[in-house]
């Protein structure tokens, strides 16, 4: 039973609308990194090894980890980077797919580096017929003033570019509050609200990225039983389920879903909806959602939902 509930979540679509790039590469493949990086005496392979393969994760120990995630993959060891080492500027990348996957990028503003906002904001705007279909707002929680983020964010706002921000991973009533004024497309995580806050989330109807594992792990949420995705989930407003940092919490968008069934009890049609809801949310062209809707009703016709 447990085993064809997960084996259905996998064949499932999914539509993933919050996924970290350096937060996705498994905990195996960095630690090889490391390895490498310690070899030549970059860093002290010995001093990440534990960070890299620890579970629970608080966000102090995030936060060491996406320092080392930043040391990692821009020093010239990933694919891409290996190019960049060369100097080669330009570079057209084959692969022969698998499956069809359509792939957009959102570029972050880091909290921790305030002074790039802008320029996030602008090259985000410069490339937006190529693959990158909005702005985000993450990085270390405790870090950082909204107030330092508001011209960039308004002036994407502007520019008419998607904007979703991670939002109330811990206590900042001032900050939860100003966000939810700020009216983004999307808002991600939403933990820590209090009564007032959470109403006036629900009557924004903002669609909400709910990582599950990831909040618990970093106890953001206080545990999957007391997650407020079901708040959210019975209250009808749009919840979409997202994996965060799949490698670094070790989980998959499929499990995601398992783990929605198994908690809060959630049938096929119920989850298979979920999903297909997610389409409206993201941040593609209409052309791009019209083709994901076609995906969701031969999924629907081949019987998936039942
Ligand atoms: C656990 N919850 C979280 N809260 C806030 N920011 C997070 C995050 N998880 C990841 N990031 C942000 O994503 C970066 C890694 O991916 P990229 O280098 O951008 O691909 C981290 O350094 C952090 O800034
Ligand atoms: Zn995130």
């Amino acid at each position: 039973m447990e085993a064809e509930m997960r084996e259905w979540c996998v064949a499932l679509p999914k539509v993933e609308l919050h996924a970290h790039l350096n937060g996705s590469v498994r905990d195996s493949t960095l630690l090889e990194l490391a390895k490498q990086l310690g070899d030549r005496g970059v860093i002290v392979f010995e001093d990440v090894k534990d960070v890299i393969m620890k579970k629970g994760r608080s966000f102090p120990e995030c936060s060491k980890l996406f320092d080392l995630f930043h040391i990692l993959t821009t020093d010239h060891d990933t694919a891409v980077g290996d190019f960049a080492a060369e100097n080669v500027v330009y570079l057209e990348i084959r692969t022969t797919p698998k499956k069809r996957i359509y792939v957009r990028l959102l570029l972050s503003i880091d909290r921790e580096t305030t002074l790039a906002a802008l320029d996030t904001v602008n090259l985000a705007m410069e490339m937006k017929d190529q693959g990158v279909v909005g702005i985000d707002l993450s990085g270390n929680p405790v870090v950082g003033e909204w107030e330092t983020y508001l011209p960039a964010l308004e002036h994407a706002k502007e520019l008419g570019i998607p904007i979703t921000i991670h939002c109330g991973e811990v206590p900042n009533m001032k900050e939860i509050q100003a966000v939810l004024d700020f009216c983004p497309q999307r808002l991600g995580h939403l933990c820590c609200l209090s009564d007032e806050e959470w109403k006036k989330l629900k009557s924004s109807m903002i669609p909400v990225e709910i990582c599950l594992t990831s909040n618990v792990m970093t106890g953001a949420a206080p545990s999957l039983e007391l997650h407020h995705f079901a708040d959210l989930y019975h209250a009808k407003h749009p919840p979409s389920l997202c994996t965060d940092d799949s490698g670094l919490f070790s989980t998959s968008l499929s499990n995601e879903y398992y783990l929605v069934a198994s908690m809060f009890g959630l049938s096929k049609p119920e989850l298979f909806r979920l999903a297909q809801g997610a389409v409206e949310f993201a941040f593609a062209d209409d052309k791009v959602k019209k083709s994901l809707r076609v995906v969701f009703e031969h999924a629907a016709g081949k019987g998936l939902m039942v």
